[in-house]
């Protein structure tokens, strides 16, 4: 039993949320999970506990899921190799089959179902549901440079409209990265770019990346706790930051520019990272401002 000051001290931890919650009511936030925060059972239930409780203050949390490395050991299985250029897998017919059925049979329903199991109402969709996500084949990488990466999906169009009718109707969508154009094709898209586009076309108003680093860093090592868009493409220039990191800051940077107020990338292994971002004055992780 706690004794009393204990719960009080908890009535006042609540309250200290109240502002953020008048803040971010009835807003859309945009949640890109990544594949690699998605590490064990605790940390899974603390997002999905994290996005149950944004939606029953209010707020409308979106989901964009990764599953990079759930599709390189399914491809494994099959005896294909994972091949990326620029950080993009390089993906023919066969690897865009099974990437489909990984992301949207497997890693969307499992998500879909740590929502529900958590008392919130999830629906699994990928951007061919609803012609979500309009896609070309892309063919040129973000410096410019022509580069052949097969069904690698360019976004065209986002048409937020049955987003926005799930949002209002109670729901929390759980969108896996696939786009499809008009032919049928279906395309495999970065997940950090689909997540980017969706909080641009639902005008939401944060976009969180959660991740597997405290945030970005800069040539120290040290967590740069705010960047803005032109520093962060001065670090992409300078090779200071690189790999996967480079899509989901050229993400973040166009979230901005395009008129999402708050993008940030946080540490997804932290428990209730989600939380922790939201609700206190400070935050966590990187946050992006134009400039
Ligand atoms: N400047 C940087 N700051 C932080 N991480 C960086 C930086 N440059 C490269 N990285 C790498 O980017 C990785 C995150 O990208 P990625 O593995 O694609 O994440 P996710 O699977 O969550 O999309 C980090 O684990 C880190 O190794
Ligand atoms: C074109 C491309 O590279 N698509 C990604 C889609 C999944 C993804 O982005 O997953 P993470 O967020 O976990 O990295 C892929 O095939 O791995």
């Amino acid at each position: 039993m706690n004794t009393i000051d204990e719960r009080i001290e908890r009535a006042g931890i609540l309250t200290e949320a109240l502002p953020y919650i008048q803040k971010l009511y009835s807003k859309t936030i945009v949640i890109k999970y990544g594949g690699n925060a998605m590490i064990n059972e605790d940390l899974k239930r603390s997002v999905m506990e994290d996005i149950t409780l944004l939606k029953y203050v209010g707020m409308n949390p979106v989901i964009v899921h990764g599953g990079g490395p759930d599709i390189s050991e399914s491809l494994k299985t099959y005896h294909i190799e994972s091949k990326f250029v620029s950080g993009l897998r390089v993906t023919d017919a066969e690897t865009m089959r099974i990437a489909q059925m990984v992301l949207v049979g497997k890693t969307n329903k499992e998500v879909v179902s740590n929502v529900n199991r958590n008392g919130g109402k999830a629906i699994g969709l990928c951007g061919i549901d609803g012609k979500i996500i309009e896609c070309e084949p892309l063919t040129e990488d973000s410096e410019g440079n022509k580069i052949d990466v097969g069904f690698v999906g360019k976004i065209k169009k986002v048409n937020a409209e049955i987003l926005k009718s799930l949002c209002e109707d109670e729901y929390i969508p759980v969108i896996a990265p696939i786009g499809t154009d008009d032919s049928g094709q279906s395309y495999n898209i970065n997940a950090d770019t689909v997540a980017s586009a969706v909080a641009t076309a639902m005008g939401a108003e944060k976009l969180m990346f959660l991740t597997d680093v405290e945030g970005v860093k800069d040539a120290k090592g040290d967590i740069i706790f705010e960047i803005t868009t032109s520093s962060a493409e001065e670090l992409i220039h300078v090779g200071t930051i690189n790999g996967g990191m480079i899509p989901k800051v050229r993400a973040c940077v166009k979230a901005v520019l395009e008129g999402v107020n708050r993008v940030h990338i946080i540490d997804g292994r932290v428990l209730h990272s989600i939380i922790l971002e939201i609700f206190t004055d400070t935050g966590i992780g990187t946050m992006f401002k134009k400039g």
